[in-house]
């Protein structure tokens, strides 16, 4: 029996010592760890015409199945529906996450062609909705993943496969270092996208030939081959991908302003209190692994230095006028908005916090600031307000 109330509900006695005090100087409210029925979300994946209906998605689950006003392709569950059973989920047609998460990466606003960093990609569930979500534009852009785990990184490659990723590449590296910049030779991916586009819709023949065009005069695209073949091209020996796929494997690694990515994202290593339902899952395998996990006194220091260096790396790779999202799941005005507003603090000149775009009816928390800096773009997930997990977002652009 675990140690819950009679009602099956969680009581805030029950999370070890170490992690109330963590709670109390961190002023968290303990209770978010209590709020009944959180739901679960779900997000299609896969081409947009092979996704799933409503209809199907139904006869998955026992309970409701809605879709979320106003964020495209995530749907609310019941807490106690099981992701993994469902024979939908085997097929690598849906996804869960949390709509916080999905949050983040809608931030980035993605366009078909942009070149997408992901710093801290592992096990990849971003990852995996930005590839969907660049395929599912039909252009040429790519996302490339930096994680510092071996064994996490395995994580990523494996659900790459399962959802068919084809343009994702992933990197097992140190973050507050990598330099690899955004791939340069995109021949290989722009057959891919033509012969998908061939094979698509035959009424929309003309829309294809306008797109063949478009590639076809694409500037970069012309110039890449070309910068690729040149003898005084600048490169650093090439840093070979944990995983790639084919079309992404014979990158030169060219180092030039103008493969400085689009979009980055710093969904940064954090304390996960954020995250209540993995949390909550510790009162099974033992709240001794958590403290072990999380509690590490040297890790949880160690942290905000490592956030403020990845964010310092991913703006050395983003381009002018390209968006940075710093995210996190933790609740922790530390690992967030103090995060940004040292950050801002420190970029008067060039960083712009902007809004992030089309939260639809979801509710946000009120922010912590502590610093002069405005940083009242930014915008906290909370589970009791909310009813998504803990999750802090940033949007800054880089001007
Ligand atoms: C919050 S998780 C990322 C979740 C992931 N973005 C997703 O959506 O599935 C943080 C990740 O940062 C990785 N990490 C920790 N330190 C890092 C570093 N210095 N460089 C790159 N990755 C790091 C961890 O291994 C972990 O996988």
């Amino acid at each position: 029996m675990t140690n819950s109330d009679v009602a099956g509900r969680f009581s805030i006695s029950n999370l070890p010592k170490s992690f109330i005090k963590f709670l109390e100087d961190n002023e968290i409210d303990p209770s978010v760890y209590c709020v009944n029925n959180l739901p679960r979300y779900i997000r299609l994946t896969g081409p947009l015409q092979q996704q799933l209906t409503l209809k199907e998605l139904h006869e998955q689950f026992n309970g409701p199945v809605l879709p979320v006003d106003g964020i495209d392709n995530f749907f609310r569950i019941d807490a106690k529906e099981k992701i993994v059973d469902c024979q939908t989920y085997k097929d690598g047609k849906i996804f869960g996450m949390d709509l916080s998460s999905g949050m983040a990466v809608y931030s980035l606003d993605i366009k078909p062609d942009d070149h997408i960093l992901d710093l801290c990609c592992a096990p990849g569930a971003k990852l995996c909705m930005i590839a969907d979500l660049l395929a599912n534009q039909g252009g040429i852009g790519t996302v490339t993943g930096v994680d510092i785990s071996n064994h996490r990184a395995s994580i990523c490659k494996n659900l790459l496969k399962k959802y068919k990723v084809n343009r994702a590449r992933i990197f097992v590296a140190d973050g507050t270092q990598f330099s690899v910049m955004a791939p340069s030779y995109l021949e290989p991916l722009k057959r891919l996208v033509e012969a998908n586009n061939r094979k698509n819709d035959a009424n929309k023949k003309e829309e294809q030939r306008q797109q063949t065009k478009k590639y076809n005069n694409d500037e970069r695209l012309e110039t890449e081959l070309m910068d690729s073949r040149k003898s005084d091209v600048k490169r650093s020996p090439i840093i070979r991908p944990f995983w790639a796929p084919q079309i992404l494997r014979s990158d030169p690694q060219i180092i030039n302003e103008k493969y400085l990515y689009d979009k980055v994202i710093v969904d940064a290593e954090c304390t996960h209190d954020g995250s209540i339902a993995h949390i909550l899952k510790y009162e099974k395998w033992g709240w001794d692994a958590f403290e072990k996990n999380f509690m590490n006194p040297d890790r949880i220091n160690n942290l905000w230095d490592l956030q403020r260096k990845l964010i310092i790396n991913a703006w050395n790779l983003l381009k002018t006028g390209g968006i940075l999202v710093y995210s996190t799941c933790s609740l922790s005005r530390k690992q967030n908005e103090d995060v940004i507003g040292w950050f801002l603090s420190e970029h008067m000149n060039d960083a712009i916090l902007e809004p992030i775009p089309s939260i639809g009816t979801l509710k946000t928390a009120p922010l912590r600031n502590n610093n002069n800096i405005d940083i009242s773009n930014a915008v906290r997930f909370d589970p009791l307000i909310s009813n998504t997990s803990g999750f802090f977002v940033a949007r800054i652009r880089k001007q």
